[in-house]
């Protein structure tokens, strides 16, 4: 297992009193917002509420409207989107698209090596899509493509992993997986934000984890004061 590096100084994500909207409509309204370091943090709200919106702008790939974005310099973030969002007719095999994971770290002309291999090979087995690798991945159901997106940001072993509702609609073995692979993830010293609508998440979260409800249109309030870690939020 790759460890990551050393925390350097700073958060490794830091919103405050960010605002984000689509044209006129308000979906964050000055959310001050840390995510605890190497713990989970799970974001709970209705449909709309924001959840996807919050998880864009931790990526980076949504510009906040107002307020401040700090990300630890050069640490890495990976992000798996809600199915819907996620491209279905990518021409590439299962293999392949767990393997984009690892471009990151060798750049975008560099070959895999071997250990970029091992991880992709680890990725797979994680979410047991190995005997699926030289699957195309439009052939394959809609729980194994979230389990090869999940299998994905896995390999790309980043700091922050970014997960968008990654358990919903598919079966109960998928669910265990994934509740493993974020498991695993914690374990390595990741620090996860997953949206989803399933409260039994909270208590994954742990007492020292974080537990935020959206309530929309902008607002973010922080559930259950134990599993508030102090300054985590403002
Ligand atoms: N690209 C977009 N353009 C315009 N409006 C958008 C866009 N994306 C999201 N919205 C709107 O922003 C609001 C928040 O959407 P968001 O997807 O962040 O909510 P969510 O909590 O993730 O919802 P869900 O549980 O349905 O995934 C909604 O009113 C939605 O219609």
């Amino acid at each position: 297992m790759t460890s990551l590096p050393a925390p350097t100084t700073g958060p490794l994500v830091r919103l405050t009193a960010v605002s984000a909207a689509y044209g006129d409509r308000l979906v964050l309204d000055r959310v001050d917002f840390e995510p605890p370091e190497g713990r989970l943090t799970v974001l709970l709200g209705p449909n709309g509420s924001g959840k996807s919106t919050l998880l864009a702008v931790l990526a980076g790939i949504l510009k906040p409207s107002s307020g401040h974005l700090e990300r630890r310099p050069r640490s890495s973030v990976a992000l798996v989107v809600q199915r819907s969002a996620a491209p279905e007719r990518m021409p590439l095999t299962v293999r392949e698209v767990v393997s984009m994971g690892r471009w990151r770290a060798r750049g975008p002309v560099g070959l895999l090596r071997a250990a970029d291999r091992r991880i992709v090979d680890d990725a797979l087995d994680a979410l047991q899509i190995g005997p699926l690798a030289r699957r195309p991945l439009h052939e394959l159901s809609g729980g194994q493509r979230q389990r090869a997106l999940v299998a994905q940001a896995l390999a790309q072993r980043a700091a922050l992993v970014l997960l968008d509702e990654p358990a919903s609609g598919v079966d109960d073995r998928a669910q265990e997986l994934i509740r493993a692979a974020v498991d695993a993830e914690l374990a390595r010293g990741a620090t996860v934000v997953q949206a989803t609508h399933d409260p039994a998440w909270a208590g994954r979260a742990g007492p020292r984890g974080l537990v935020l409800r959206l309530t929309g249109p902008g607002t973010v309030a922080p559930e259950g004061q134990p599993s508030t870690p102090p300054g985590a939020f403002g």
